[in-house]
């Protein structure tokens, strides 16, 4: 079994991680924080409160990271791209949750992955990965007269929007209608904008609390509607799916994969 280690193990996600790695008995062999953070020699076990794991949490660097198989980064863009540069240097493979990225993010995670085995993954939850599907579908079916918008709430934290999830599934359904979601993406409305234009996908966001992740795919046709909606009640779901995606990764040949290709569902259009 590949040996895991966590980028980030301070942050919401970091925490969950860990906590899930020793629920289901995971080689969890190194877990970093940024240098100079307070939590430096704490237990990473003690730090996610699931009680002590044996691995203390430690300042990210070569070093570190030559302590595990697989590394797992739910951070910012900019220090998962220096986390990635650490993976390629030492060969190891990533699981990246990270949203918010520009395309040139995005270009730079391609580009790493001429070098090792990558899951790159806005959502690594099984039922948003199902939903992706559940939109294409509906938008071959009712996408060239329904008006579709992208409805998405998170906590008050939460610094990117529109979610990447919400993102995905207008990229999904874009895909689905032969649209450019560049060209037909509306993001929020104000003031007299006049009617909408059926082409458009429209996106909403909520922020506010302690909501985990919700998103809702709307299909607005005169005389019914459909809604496709999930929603996260624990980040232990998240962490599940990007644990199984880790495991997945074992002896995988450098590529830029799915969440798609991990849960054994078929390719999206
Ligand atoms: N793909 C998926 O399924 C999911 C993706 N996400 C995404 O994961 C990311 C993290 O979310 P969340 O856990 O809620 O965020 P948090 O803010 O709780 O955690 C972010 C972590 O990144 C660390 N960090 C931030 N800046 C730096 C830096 N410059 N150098 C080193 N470390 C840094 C923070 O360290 P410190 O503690 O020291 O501040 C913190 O531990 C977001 O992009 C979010 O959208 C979230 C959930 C699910
Ligand atoms: O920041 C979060 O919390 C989440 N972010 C991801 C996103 O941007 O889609 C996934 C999940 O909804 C939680």
């Amino acid at each position: 079994m590949s040996t895991i280690g966590i980028f980030g193990a301070n942050g919401r996600m970091g925490r969950a991680l860990v906590s899930v790695a020793k629920e289901q008995q995971l080689s969890l062999t190194a877990a970093t924080v940024r240098s100079g953070s307070a939590v430096l020699g704490l237990d990473a076990g003690e730090l996610s409160g699931c009680g002590a794991v044996g691995v203390p949490i430690e300042a990210t660097s070569a070093n570190a990271v030559a302590k595990a198989d697989v590394w797992i980064d739910f951070t910012m863009p900019e220090p998962m791209l220096a986390h990635l540069q650490l993976a390629v240097a030492a060969g190891k493979a990533m699981v990246i949750g990270v949203t918010g990225l520009t395309d040139q993010q995005y270009a730079q995670i391609q580009q790493a992955s001429q070098h090792i085995a990558i899951v790159w993954a806005p959502n690594m939850s099984v039922g948003v990965n199902l939903m992706l599907h559940l939109a294409q579908t509906a938008a071959k079916v009712m996408g060239n007269t329904a008006d579709i918008e992208i409805i998405e709430a998170h906590h008050r934290f939460k610094k990117d929007s529109p979610s990447g999830t919400a993102m995905a599934i207008g990229a999904s359904i874009a895909r689905s209608l032969d649209r450019d979601l560049a060209e037909v993406a509306v993001y929020g409305r104000e003031g007299m904008i006049g009617e909408r234009s059926q082409q458009t996908i429209g996106f909403a966001t909520v922020r506010g609390g302690d909501i985990i992740g919700d998103h809702t795919a709307l299909f607005a046709d005169i005389g019914e509607r459909l809604e496709i909606s999930h929603k996260a009640s624990s980040r232990n779901t998240f962490a599940q799916g990007a644990l199984r995606a880790a495991l997945w990764l074992q002896n995988k040949q450098p590529g830029l994969y799915t969440m798609q290709q991990v849960l054994g569902l078929p390719q999206l259009d």
